[in-house]
């Protein structure tokens, strides 16, 4: 196991890299702690969490939503969680989401820890702290930023993972390597997906890189007053089109980026939306898809990046390095008009 302990502003996480979901029982005694997963983890994983009391929701982006929160605070109610509760969401985004999210209300507040069991939950959405749920087609939009206690990484865990879910976390390590790190992105060009499915080192490697550079970001920027809104490269229009279409969130974000890399030739002279296409189709990711233009602005406009009216878009100056730009409606309109 390779630990790394991060102190954010908020509060200090553990990172377990390459360890075994057997050590749970260390960071969450079964007696004093609850589990939330889904109806997949579930098919694979009952055995190993036979020890602990769990509470298991739908899969799938429809289970980010209050109606699961009211659920499942009812579910710990009936088992009696009390302040000192730990509970541990084990599976993909969704279920971290849910399991932050509650943990931050539950009682005003109790402690929580992640076992990541996606790709896309591992690089991005167990980290920083962000939990929330979604209104209707209008994604996140109620959740607080409340640290995790620990991460534990078992890689196994993905050996169960659809080939789908593999290409959905692969947008943000692309995602990643747009905005920080030109290198990462130079060496996913070098690879395809199989090669880190099939070399474990090389999988370890990649992920606790990513994991550290968006926990690097998070730390100095917990509240997203600057850089963190980096990690929104390409969510702008995700986010305005994932719900919509019910497209997996890493496919929203792909066409998201390359729609930012577009608006970045324009203002910053960005120069090379070619290669990011090529990643993406290398990785599996889909670069564009007709939709509703009209219905896409309306929900672009209660982005949270929003400020005075303009949009605080992210772009590309070069590969490995982004700005914030901000955007007015308008020109957002013109560019999704071509
Ligand atoms: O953690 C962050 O900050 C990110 O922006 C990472 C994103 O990949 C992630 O999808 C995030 O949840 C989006 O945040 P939001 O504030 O735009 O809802």
């Amino acid at each position: 196991m390779t630990e790394h302990i991060i102190a954010f502003p908020g509060g200090t996480t553990r990172f377990c890299f390459d360890a075994d979901l057997e050590q749970l029982r260390q960071l969450a005694p079964p007696e004093k702690s609850f589990i939330l997963t889904d109806e997949n983890v579930m098919i694979h994983y009952q055995r190993e969490l036979k020890p602990w009391q769990v509470i298991t929701i739908p899969a799938g982006e429809a289970s980010k939503s209050l109606e699961t929160v009211d659920d499942v605070v009812r579910q710990l109610i009936a088992l009696d969680a009390g302040r000192d509760a730990l509970l541990v969401g084990v599976g993909g985004g969704v279920v971290t989401d849910i399991a932050g999210f509650v943990a931050g209300i539950y009682k005003r507040g109790i402690r929580c820890g992640f076992v990541p069991t996606s790709i896309l939950a591992m690089v991005d959405a167990a980290i920083g702290g962000k939990n929330g749920v979604d209104i209707g087609a209008f994604k996140n939009m109620i959740g607080l930023v409340r640290q995790p206690e620990f991460l534990l990484y078992d890689y196994r865990l993905l050996q169960t993972l659809p080939e789908e879910e593999w290409i959905n976390g692969w947008a943000e390590i692309i995602k990643h390597a747009c905005i920080r790190d030109e290198a990462m992105f130079g060496l996913l060009e070098q690879h395809r997906l199989e090669d880190f499915q099939k070399n474990g080192q090389l999988l370890h490697k990649l992920v606790m890189k990513n994991a550290l550079l968006k926990a690097g970001i998070v730390a100095q920027d917990e509240l997203e007053q600057g850089d963190r809104k980096l990690l929104n490269f390409g969510h702008t229009l995700a986010h305005a089109i994932e719900n919509v279409y019910q497209l997996p969130h890493g496919f929203a974000v792909a066409i998201g980026m390359v729609f930012a890399a577009k608006l970045s030739e324009q203002h910053t002279g960005f120069p090379a939306t070619g290669r990011l296409v090529a990643l993406l189709e290398r990785y599996g990711l889909p670069v564009s898809m007709d939709f509703d233009k009209d219905q896409a602005l309306h929900l672009m406009q209660a982005d949270k990046k929003k400020a005075n009216g303009l949009i605080h878009y992210i772009l590309l100056e070069t590969l490995g390095k982004a700005v914030i730009q901000p955007l007015s409606v308008d020109t957002l309109r013109q560019q999704i008009a071509l």
